[in-house]
């Protein structure tokens, strides 16, 4: 990638920013021409296959986020979201933190969890010792149930068993869920581990005399985490209004107060999301998936917290950690069949499923920085608002040139909503 074309990216008009990212080798001339002329929509032909009673596609803006350093590798980020300001909340934050050394991650090895979920086990404790004396067999049978992902180098690894014990308050019996850790390589694997849970459970049936009720992957991943890491000396923080030094103990104590209080740590998980959520539905994930899993690890000490840490170190650097778990894939369900999932694709140079959980947790890293600083400086309506501007004249029926020139009107209003913009376009 040769960075040198995309410096003012967002000042550039819309052929100029296509023409860049060909000159920055992101793009072909074939995929640029394509953008520019009918685009890169799913198509009514795709879209009649992919899902039951098809009628439209529900398109979302695709746009790359610049400046990101991950792991000394320089990234142009696709995102698809709705919101402005995203994306150039990411830009602006990993400009800053790139001039800083950029983003280094720790990816842990990618086990996704399946579970046979067993009810009237009259003898737990015998049956899970019989499990237990089992393992290789039900191992093996898993993997014959899916053999495709053992040639590739995965397949079921391991396996566990949980007592869920009852609960007599809620007159809700015990259950015995047996766990399979799975590693399905390059792929999410919801189906390849569904396949696989279906294929033990008659034998799991036989050994513990329980029935199968659920059989099917868990979303909450825990052993498929990524961490990003950021080390933001502090005169790089200095706003006009306050000292660099001011604005990182401020940090510090916006994301203290997401740590002790949910109803402030769920807002500033969402503005984590904001960034997550865009790259994944940009990959062709599946952001149901990563929404359920990354909610319940941010309650996984039984209260929900704050999914970032950010102190400052002995240097006076401010200092951010950002943890989540992201079974994604870089291969099945939509990911190749989405025309717009393969353009990313490429613009991140195709990278595995490793280095896009890489990318995905900086960016929420990222946008988590972006918010809160803002929050902490200027509020956030001042660079939220400007970006919503065209977005307001919009809705008031703006067209064209008309939008800009709107938006630019709203910037200056004393009052930024609807009616002012209709009111200003009525004069128009
Ligand atoms: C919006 C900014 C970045 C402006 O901030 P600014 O200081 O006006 O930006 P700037 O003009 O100095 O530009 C700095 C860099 O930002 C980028 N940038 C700047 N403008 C653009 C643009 N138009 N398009 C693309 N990129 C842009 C760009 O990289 C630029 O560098 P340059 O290329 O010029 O060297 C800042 O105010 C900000 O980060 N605000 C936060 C916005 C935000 O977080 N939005 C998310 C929606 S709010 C929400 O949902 C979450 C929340 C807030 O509730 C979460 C929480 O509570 O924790
Ligand atoms: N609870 C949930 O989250 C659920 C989600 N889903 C959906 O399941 C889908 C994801 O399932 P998933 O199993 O990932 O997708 P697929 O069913 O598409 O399986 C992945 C496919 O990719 C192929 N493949 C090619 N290269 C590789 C590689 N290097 N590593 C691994 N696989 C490779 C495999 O081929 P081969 O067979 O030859 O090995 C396999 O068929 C998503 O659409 C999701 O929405 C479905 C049910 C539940």
């Amino acid at each position: 990638m040769n960075t040198e074309y995309l410096a003012k990216f967002y000042k550039k008009t819309y052929t100029e920013k296509i023409d860049a990212l060909v000159k920055a080798e992101l793009l072909t001339e074939l995929q640029a021409d394509n953008l520019k002329n009918e685009g890169v929509d799913l198509g009514q032909d795709i879209g009649e296959h992919m899902i039951e009673n098809y009628i439209e596609n529900y398109s979302l803006p695709l746009g790359v986020a610049m400046n990101f350093l991950i792991d000394n590798q320089e990234t142009v980020v696709p995102m698809a979201i709705e919101e402005p300001s995203v994306i150039a909340a990411a830009s602006f934050a990993a400009k800053i933190i790139g001039s800083a050394g950029g983003f280094t991650t720790v990816v842990s090895e990618r086990m996704m969890i399946g579970q046979v979920t067993l009810k009237d086990v009259a003898d737990p404790s015998t049956a899970i010792k019989k499990i237990k004396n089992s393992r290789q067999e039900i191992l093996d049978r898993a993997n014959e149930a899916h053999p495709s992902i053992v040639k590739r180098g995965g397949g079921a690894k391991d396996l566990s068993v949980r007592l869920l014990e009852s609960d007599t308050s809620e007159n809700i019996p015990s259950f015995l869920v047996v766990h399979l850790h799975i590693d399905t390589q390059e792929a999410m694997g919801a189906n390849i581990v569904n396949t696989m849970m279906e294929g033990i459970a008659p034998y799991i049936e036989e050994l513990t005399g329980g029935t199968a009720l659920l059989r099917i992957l868990s979303n909450y991943a825990t052993e498929c985490i990524a961490t990003a890491t950021c080390t933001i000396p502090s005169y790089k923080l200095k706003t006009t209004n306050f000292s660099g030094e001011e604005v990182r103990d401020r940090i510090v104590e916006a994301a203290q107060v997401a740590w002790v209080d949910p109803y402030r740590a769920v807002t500033h998980n969402k503005g984590i999301m904001n960034g997550v959520d865009a790259v994944v539905v940009a990959s062709g994930n599946d952001w149901r998936a990563i929404e359920a899993g990354i909610h319940a690890y941010a309650a996984r000490s039984g209260q929900y917290r704050a999914l970032s840490k950010w102190h400052t170190n002995e240097k006076g650097d401010l200092v951010g950690t950002l943890t989540l778990p992201l079974p994604i894939g870089t291969v099945g369900g939509s990911i190749s069949i989405h025309p717009a999932a393969k353009l990313s694709r490429t613009l991140l140079q195709e990278p595995d499923a490793k280095r896009l959980e890489s990318i995905l947790v900086s960016v929420g890293l990222a946008q988590n920085f972006a918010a809160i600083r803002a929050l902490v400086t200027d509020g956030i309506q001042k660079g939220h608002m400007g970006l919503h501007a065209r977005s307001l004249a919009i809705s008031a029926g703006a067209k064209g040139a008309q939008v800009e020139k709107i938006a630019e009107a709203l910037k200056k209003a004393p009052h930024m909503n609807l009616q002012t913009a209709k009111d200003y376009l009525s004069k128009l």
